[in-house]
């Protein structure tokens, strides 16, 4: 039965439904699964849309790639990065050992029940790779939303600001675990206005055994992070402010855009439409390593009082403190007036409305 967790009875049905339709489809098996559309490149791994034949359940499964170890950039890669952080060897292979110990410790996400994490159906090794079958969520992933629309409403970001910090206090309460990869893409909708977290780091040997840490153009790492010291849940606080930052301005904040570039952001046409300014892309994109450093060197990024409430914008800098000690934890940002202004609100209506008009861009 659900541990008491606090929520609305309308989560409590909804997770009762879960396990209802997860008990259903019992033993998850290859040949009961068959593929329908890829859903995106994740860290780590590619995701499928897929439905499970015997029950016409929609899910999304998640292939777990590996050091693919014959590929020279990664074995580089991989060298560079022992190179900065000496403290654990190269994966050569991924004996059947490590990787029953993967599928073993993946087992934790049986019990990760909340209205803030993806439903988890089962995981299971099929044609040496590791797969994850998770609840399909059909709003799909915030980085996804964000190439859609210009920018997200501060109401909007104000409810994700609550179901992270919620999700983040599930994953330390119930698991003792800090999510390790915040970022808008592990975010992710469903047309119920449902907002939650996904690929959070439960496995340290997957975390350990995959090249994720740095493959991309971007970090949301924290800079203390960046820098090889060590971290912990103030790090997951740090890459949810940048990750904010970024949907409120609609761009990737690192280097922060002057105050002219905000204001060609938010400058509307005549029409009142807003279209992306042409001189939008003009801001210089750094390699990822100018990138780390810029974030470990220089100031951090903040919001302009005069597009977003005191709040939002308090909120924001004190996520953004480059040291851990000044920087807000999970237990003061849970008290901080931008989070408690949308608490209170029991169901995400608006969410739901919202994410239905972004979708209406599509036809
Ligand atoms: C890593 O998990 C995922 O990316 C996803 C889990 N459920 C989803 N639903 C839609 C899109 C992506 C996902
Ligand atoms: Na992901």
């Amino acid at each position: 039965d659900l541990e008491q967790l606090d929520c609305t009875d309308k989560q409590k049905d909804r997770m009762e439904e879960f396990f209802n339709s997860k008990r259903a489809i019992g033993e998850l098996k290859h040949d009961d699964l068959v593929n329908i559309c890829e859903l995106g490149q994740g860290n780590g791994g590619i995701v499928w849309k897929i439905r499970h034949k015997l029950t016409d359940k929609i899910m999304a499964r998640k292939y777990c790639t590996f050091t693919n170890i014959d590929d020279h950039w990664c074995n580089w890669c991989q060298w560079f990065w022992n190179s900065l952080s000496p403290k654990k060897g190269i994966y050569l292979e991924i004996k059947p050992a490590v990787k029953n110990q993967i599928v073993r410790e993946l087992k934790v996400l049986d019990r990760c029940n909340s209205p803030y994490i993806v439903g988890f159906y089962g995981t299971f090794a099929a044609e040496g790779q590791i797969n994850i079958c998770m609840e399909y969520m059909d709003g799909g992933s915030l980085d996804l939303i964000l190439k859609k629309v210009m920018r997200i409403p501060e109401h909007i970001l104000g409810k994700i600001t609550v179901a992270v910090l919620r999700g983040l206090s599930y994953l330390r309460e119930h698991h003792r675990i800090m999510h390790r990869d915040i970022k808008p893409s592990n975010i992710l909708v469903n047309h119920q206005g449902e907002i939650k977290l996904c690929d959070f780091g439960v496995s340290a040997q997957l975390i350990d055994s995959t090249l994720q840490t740095f493959i991309g153009t971007r970090s949301y790492m924290s800079p203390e992070r960046l820098e090889g010291a060590h971290y912990g849940i103030m790090s997951d606080i740090w890459s949810l402010g940048l990750s904010l930052v970024e949907m409120a301005l609609g761009r990737y904040p690192i280097p922060p855009p002057s105050i002219e570039d905000i204001d060609r952001l938010f400058d509307v046409d005549p029409d009142g439409n807003q279209s992306r300014p042409e001189g939008y892309g003009c801001y210089k994109v750094l390699a990822i390593f100018e990138l780390m450093e810029w974030i470990v060197n220089e100031a951090p990024p903040s919001l302009p009082e005069k597009h977003f409430s005191p709040d939002f914008c308090d909120f924001i800098d004190r996520c953004l403190k480059k040291s851990t000690t000044e920087r807000a934890d999970l237990n003061t940002l849970l008290h901080h007036p931008f989070y408690k202004r949308y608490a209170t609100e029991s169901d995400n209506q608006d969410v739901s409305l919202w994410i239905e008009q972004v979708h209406q861009k599509d036809q």
